[in-house]
């Protein structure tokens, strides 16, 4: 049997704001709700009863991912562990989309062009004319800062942190267990490319808000079996919830 080696934590923020009202949100910085600091406050408390406990905090640079793994973080009485954040770990950059109502979109657009934009692996909206020159963003070469991706672009942008740094430090030290506090789009772009899912099965794969789950990897960074959720149940009915948003029912 092959030895694990390395573990991760992934989970997607508690809901934002925009995620309650269901409007796109990509790089615009909406807080958590009410009830995504409730959610992230349970996610908490399920690494905790899972007895992994993640040792480093990586985070994007939106307010909602450093939210919730700051709430997970209290949950755990570990708020002094190290944190890494990085614009590679971004929610998908949703160009000409952000703070329109989904339904809204679905309603001009239809539901082909809806699924396409929302979910197709290469399906990228409309863009921005300017990208977002937030101060948050000020070290980045601005040529890199995008107006609109697809999940392929998420990808693209994402893996140089995989190999640059979370790879880097887990070499360093393999009892380190990194918990990453990111978005629906750094999940389905990290589990797209260590599990090999297809462009075509991956927009089928919906991310719940605030669900940890727990990958394993041999020390090559392969995975050993199946990711796994340590909420799988609420994880499939909040995944549904995610699946039909725009469409007036949860
Ligand atoms: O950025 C957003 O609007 C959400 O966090 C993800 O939205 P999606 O599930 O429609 O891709």
């Amino acid at each position: 049997m092959t030895e694990a080696k390395y573990t991760i934590i992934l989970v997607r923020h508690g809901q934002s704001q925009w995620n309650r009202s269901d409007k796109f949100c990509g790089w615009k910085d909406v807080h958590l709700s009410t009830e995504g600091a409730r959610q992230a406050e349970y996610s908490g408390r399920l690494i905790r009863e899972s007895g992994i406990i993640p040792t480093v905090l990586h985070t994007s640079r939106l307010t909602r991912s450093c939210q919730t793994g700051n709430i997970i973080l209290e949950q755990l009485n570990r708020q002094y562990i190290d944190i890494y954040r990085s614009w590679r770990l971004n929610e998908r950059h949703y160009g000409a989309l952000q703070g329109r109502f989904k339904s809204d979109v679905l309603k001009e657009v239809g539901k082909e062009k809806y699924m396409e934009w929302r979910r197709a692996y290469e399906g990228c909206p409309p863009l921005l004319e300017e990208a977002d020159h937030d101060d948050r963003y000020k070290d980045v070469d601005q040529s890199e800062l995008p107006r609109g991706e697809s999940l392929k672009m998420v990808l693209e942008r994402f893996l140089p942190y995989v190999n640059g740094v979370l790879i880097p430090l887990l070499e360093k030290d393999p009892s380190e267990i990194p918990l990453l506090s990111v978005h629906g789009s750094i999940v389905r772009a990290l589990l797209k490319h260590w599990f090999s899912i297809s462009d075509e099965d991956i927009s089928g794969l919906n991310i719940p808000n605030a669900i940890p789950l727990v990958i394993t990897l041999d020390k090559n960074f392969r995975p050993i079996g199946e990711y796994r959720y340590l909420d799988p149940q609420s994880a499939y009915v909040e995944a549904n919830k995610v699946a039909h948003q725009g469409f007036g029912q949860t």
